[in-house]
């Protein structure tokens, strides 16, 4: 089975640079645990309350008043106070329980889209219009937003127009560059940033950077990039009709849970059952197994192929394979289960469209993956914010309970409710008892009497057939976030990772990272096939040429030049707190997870507090975050990094925030500074 080849070259010293005697740590350390209230809807749940925090903290300096708080920000705040009036102000409707149901469903989604600028009135109101259609809501909110932002904006170009002097102006204007670190008032932030409008990168090497790197929020750069008109003018959406139609559909579906849950055994039984692995192999794993005293993980070895995986009976590294069902091939991430190994597990996750939870049924094992601080819940939260919604529950070693329907009930009571409050819809969720040791309903209906007596249900392979495909976004412009770099075998070098929007053909140009140097796809490759063009959700290997290898990193994005994503160093997010035993403030650093970049940062503004469920502004500026609160704050890395809005690109608009191995937050990028 080939290794995922992610985090092969990682070095965890230099991640965690600094935080070597914590390093290790996760959520759950100390059994504090992501609860079940955090960051979920309730809308019977205040506010997590900072009052009792500052009375008993009182020498926090409250955050530098901005001296240079622009207009734009005063405007911001105007629009936040607007928000918070009209929605204090504002009654619900009352509406029978359907009804009910559909408009908490559908403001919620507004308002992860929208965010707090727009007031609980107007999105009720709008859902109610349009019957509850979000996409019509949206459209309707984003285009009224709009077109209020241009009417706002009309009677100044009015202005200028009608002044004659303002055409003869001839003085070029000065670019607005970034606001460096390095002017005395922030010189606390203890980093500086390069301007995204001075060379991106010092490794740029400048054959092929623009003269010009676009407007703010880079989102058009007014350097020419020639480009071929094929590539310029190329419909994706109807090519990726003629070439895949025919095709099976393609998922990536990781499997999570608490270490030794049986993730491994489960996937390596799977791959055997289907035929992925084939028994001369299967004989070579038991016997070589046997010979360390170690049977029980012969199943496992087919995915932890590593010595010392072997050795210490655990995973260590994404191990990836793939089968195939009647109607789907399937790429199977099998995650590390234990806390040392978050940062892998989260790099497997952002490639992943569904996930498999496997919980381990035994008596006290359960409870102390899924109760005492362990891993099932902080996986299950980590995919979730990573934007999987579709998710399989093995009940797994069912075998140690005696197939035991009561034992299988009580677990998935207690999961369901959990789930539904991390984000996971009812419908998206279905639980399967198992025994990946014994291969119980692995790929055939339940044989054992035990669990034949009383289940009837799907099994695994079931279950991984009737995951839905995830909408592929092939007519979007070109992102990739680079997973790994090798040398390939002809010239140029390798990339691989999994296009998130767009397609990519052989001969397209694409630009490379924050410092947007322009590169040439040589050929490209999936499953180690040779392809002409690819799309959106391929995981694929590509041979750049025409651009320095050292300006590519892993995390790195790679884009269409037409099209090319923000670079910045600043940018606002809403977050959501995990457990963080030192409250949020203002310059507190963190390490940024975006895709597969991981990269640091300083929280440096924190600009409102926002209730959880209704995303109404409760306090601008606060002084601190605690664990379950939920507000907006702006990030700021050391060097300039490829993002996009949440709004714009939910792929590339997400960001997890981890200090000394513990995942204090998630969030959505809802603007690009
Ligand atoms: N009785 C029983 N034991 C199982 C079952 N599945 C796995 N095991 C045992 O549980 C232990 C751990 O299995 P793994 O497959 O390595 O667990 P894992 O979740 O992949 O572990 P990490 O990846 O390290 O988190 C091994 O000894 C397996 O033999 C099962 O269904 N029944």
């Amino acid at each position: 089975m080939s290794r995922h080849r992610i985090v092969r070259g990682m070095d965890y010293n230099d991640e965690y640079d600094g935080y070597d005697d914590v390093y290790g740590h996760s959520v759950d350390d100390d059994c504090v645990s992501p609860t079940d209230q955090q960051w979920l809807f309730d809308r019977t749940r205040g506010q997590h309350s900072m009052s009792a925090f500052i009375k008993k903290n009182k020498n926090i300096e409250e955050e530098a008043e901005d001296g240079d708080d622009n207009d734009d920000e005063d405007e911001e705040d105007e629009v936040y106070q607007k928000a918070r009036r009209d929605s204090e102000n504002f009654q619900m409707p009352e509406l029978d329980d359907t009804a009910q149901a559909k408009l908490s469903s559908c403001v919620d989604e507004v308002r992860s889209v929208v965010g707090d600028a727009v007031s609980e009135r107007c999105i009720v109101e709008t859902s109610m219009r349009f019957d509850y259609n979000i996409q019509k809501v949206l459209d309707e909110i984003l285009n009224e937003e709009t077109s209020k932002k241009d009417k706002n904006r009309r009677p100044q170009k009015l202005k200028l127009n009608a002044t004659p002097a303002a055409k003869t102006i001839t003085t070029p204007k000065p670019t607005p560059t970034k606001i460096t670190l390095s002017t005395a008032k922030d010189a606390r932030r203890g980093f500086d940033i390069a301007s995204p409008k001075a060379p991106a990168s010092p490794n740029v090497s400048g054959r092929n950077t623009p003269v010009d790197g676009g407007d703010e929020a880079g989102r058009s750069t007014n350097a020419i990039f020639k480009v071929s008109k094929d590539q310029a003018q190329r419909n994706t959406q109807e090519l990726y009709e003629q070439e895949r139609s025919s095709h099976k559909s393609h998922i990536h579906m990781i499997v999570i849970g608490h270490v030794d849950a049986g993730k491994s055994t489960l996937m390596g039984h799977l791959l055997y059952d289907t035929g992925n692995v084939s028994q001369r192999v299967m004989h070579k794993h038991e016997q070589e197994s046997k010979k360390l005293g170690k049977q029980s993980f012969m199943y496992a070895w087919v995915l932890d192929e590593t010595g010392e995986e072997r050795a210490r009976g655990i995973t260590m590294d994404v191990g990836q394979s793939r089968i195939e069902t009647k109607t789907k091939i399937v790429t199977l991430l099998d995650a590390p289960g234990h806390k040392d190994f978050i940062p892998n597990m989260i790099s497997g996750a952002t490639q992943a469209d569904v996930a498999l939870l496997v919980v381990d049924a035994t008596r006290g094992e359960f409870e102390s993956g899924f109760e005492l601080g362990g891993q099932t819940r902080e996986h299950a939260i980590l995919v979730r914010s990573l934007g999987v919604n579709q998710l399989g529950v093995v009940i797994n070693k069912l075998d140690t309970v005696g197939w035991s329907k009561e034992r299988f009930q009580e677990i998935v009571h207690k999961m369901k409710s959990f789930l539904k409050q991390a984000g996971f819809k009812e419908s998206d969720v279905c639980f399967t008892p198992c025994s990946g040791l014994t291969g119980e309903n692995l790929t055939k209906s339940a044989q054992e009497p035990g669990l034949k007596a009383w289940y009837e249900g799907p099994h695994l392979l079931d279950v991984i057939e009737h995951f839905k495909v995830p909408e592929r976004a092939v007519d979007r412009p070109f992102r990739m976030s680079v997973t790994d770099i090798y040398k390939g075998t002809g010239s140029g070098f390798c990339i691989s990772g999994r296009i998130e929007t767009g397609a990519l053909c052989v001969n397209d140009k694409v630009l490379v990272g924050a410092s947007r140097e322009q590169a040439q796809v040589k050929s490209l490759s999936m499953d180690e096939l040779t392809q002409t063009s690819v799309f959106a959700g391929d995981q694929i290997s590509v041979t750049l040429g025409g651009v320095d290898v050292n300006n590519i990193t892993v995390g790195c994005i790679i884009c269409d030049p037409q099209m090319p994503i923000p670079v910045t160093t600043r940018f606002q997010c809403r977050i959501i707190v995990f457990n963080v035993k030192v409250p949020i403030t203002m310059g507190y650093p963190v390490l940024l997870h975006h895709q597969s970049l991981i990269e640091p940062a300083v929280v440096c503004k924190l600009t409102a507090s926002i209730h959880k469920s209704t995303g109404e502004v409760v306090k601008k500026k606060p002084r601190c975050l605690g664990q379950n609160s939920c507000a907006l704050v702006e990030l700021e890395t050391s060097r300039p990094i490829c993002i996009e809005r949440y709004s714009e690109f939910k792929e590339l608009g997400r960001v997890m925030l981890r200090v000394a191995g513990v995942t204090i937050a998630a969030g959505m990028v809802t603007k690009i500074r």
